[in-house]
């Protein structure tokens, strides 16, 4: 298996306009149209006080986080000066379709789906932080297409799942999450039947990425024998050993824990041949995605007693936010009533990356993704798109000319970058100076970041109209 973790505004003919933006639909025909973008920042230049360290003033980018991302990352972005809204929920398709075209940016957790139809909807959006590992609620390649930049937190939240992990294998091989529910139904129930310790026991991790490592080694510190499967030959871990095969694997583990991102290939991995293959008396463990396993298949195996107990953390549908009467067939399908019934399966509410250090780690790294990708168009470590990055401009001495930076996403087609730079260098437009450029490309869209120094107002006009209506062009900014 392959690894969980993979493992504004356009020129207004104001002078004031600190950020001007352009964006055609990447799909789009020769004749590039601007869209919305426009504004943003009409206000900001008044106010442009530039110090060395933020060079671009950010006071009307919008910036909606949903499902209560870190409020850490929040007073960070509002620090910076961005108009932040911040929504303890996911939004529904029809929300986002109202509400993200008033948005530069948006962070969501593994609830919200930004669709191909949403991110058409999303007329200003730049950036998409995903406050999680996952980004399979995101249409990747749209928002690639429309030139909006994806970033993740791809590392932050592993231990605190690794160490769910761990509780679930305990708390399954000594029964004890059904004895609390018998307890707090008034039954003493005293049993040793069926409970063990996991020591000597084997735990088989299905991909063997950042939080499938990091499992291998505390479940070794307990004594347990650790096999895992991957798609990618990976180098154990201490004792761990890799096997060839899915059903090797599924056939020699006492524990099952499933580590793998929600792709076509892993769809329903795990459906009733699969769970025949594992051995009677054994545990399954989803921490993963809720496609992964096929639940109703989960049910019968558990209530035929072929297996002992499972965990589940996550499911194909999830409520948007926390409240009573929501883990319902009625709310989410006829999974969550099965389940419900079920003996020794320990049910979580997509709790696995919700620790406070998880999300005070995650929104310190992709808050500052964004900070980056808004203030200087930095996308070193994005999702999906072009790497870019150039040392961030100091602040113009007295009396010295203004200095833009240009940020231009477009098409990887031949001969772009020489039409960018006859723009840049062409005597017409201006006798400034190219002081850095650096530019990458990626499936088909390249982003280019050039530093101009010496530029004046009229340059930069000038400059952001020619780029912006290049036929390539999918999203042009300048910041100044
Ligand atoms: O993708 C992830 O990081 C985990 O599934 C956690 O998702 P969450 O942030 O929505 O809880």
């Amino acid at each position: 298996m392959t690894k969980f973790i993979p493992i504004p505004t356009p020129r207004s003919g104001s002078p004031h306009d600190a950020v001007r933006a352009s964006r055609v639909d990447a799909a789009s025909s020769a004749s590039p149209k601007a869209l919305v973008n426009r504004n943003i920042l009409a206000a900001a230049l008044e106010q442009y006080k530039p110090a060395s360290d933020q060079p671009f003033k950010t006071e009307q980018l919008r910036i909606l986080l949903l499902e209560n991302v870190s409020q850490g990352a929040a007073a960070q972005l509002r620090e910076a000066g961005f108009h932040v809204d911040h929504f303890a929920k996911a939004w529904s398709e029809e929300e986002l379709l109202a509400g993200i075209g008033h948005y530069h940016a948006i962070g969501i957790r593994s609830k919200t789906k930004l669709t191909s139809k949403v991110i058409k909807a999303a007329s200003k959006l730049l950036v998409v932080g995903c406050f999680c590992i996952g980004t399979n609620q995101v249409d990747l390649g749209a928002a690639a297409e429309s030139g909006i930049c994806v970033f993740n937190s791809p590392y932050a939240n592993s231990r605190s799942v690794a160490e769910l992990v761990i509780s679930q294998v305990i708390a399954l091989s000594r029964q004890y999450v059904d004895r609390t529910n018998e307890l707090k139904q008034g039954i003493w129930n005293k049993v040793s039947s069926g409970c063990w310790e996991v020591r000597g026991k084997t735990l088989g991790i299905v991909g063997y990425g950042h939080i499938g490592s990091q499992l291998s080694v505390l479940a070794e510190a307990m004594g347990m024998s650790v096999l895992y499967y991957d798609v990618l030959p990976i180098m154990p871990l201490g004792q761990a050993r890799q096997v060839d095969s899915l059903e090797q694997l599924l056939s020699s583990s006492d524990f099952v824990t499933l580590h793998v991102p929600e792709l076509p290939e892993t769809k329903n991995m795990i459906g009733a041949k699969e769970l025949a293959q594992m051995r009677k008396g054994a545990y399954l463990l989803n921490n993963a995605r809720g496609t992964v396993v096929d639940l109703e298949a989960l049910a019968e195996a558990l209530n035929s007693k072929h297996l002992a107990g499972a965990a589940v953390d996550v499911y194909p549908t999830e409520p948007k936010g926390n409240g009573a009467e929501l883990f319902t067939g009625k709310e989410l399908g006829p999974f969550a009533d099965k389940l419900r019934q079920c003996p020794n399966l320990i049910l979580t509410p997509h709790i696995g990356g919700s620790t406070e250090e998880a999300q005070r780690m995650i929104g310190i790294e992709v808050g500052t993704a964004l900070f980056k990708y808004l203030t200087y168009g930095t996308s070193i470590n994005a999702v999906q798109f072009p790497e870019v990055d150039l040392r961030i401009p100091v602040k113009p001495k007295e009396g010295e000319n203004r200095q833009a930076r240009i940020l231009h996403v477009h098409k990887d087609e031949p001969g772009v970058l020489k039409e960018i730079n006859t723009i840049l260098s062409d005597e017409n437009t201006g006798h400034f100076n190219v002081s850095k450029q650096y530019s990458d490309s990626r499936d088909g869209i390249a982003y280019l970041m050039a530093d101009v120094t010496d530029v004046s107002e009229v340059d930069i006009g000038s400059i952001f109209d020619r780029i912006s209506s290049t036929r390539h062009n999918i999203l042009t900014r300048i910041l100044h």
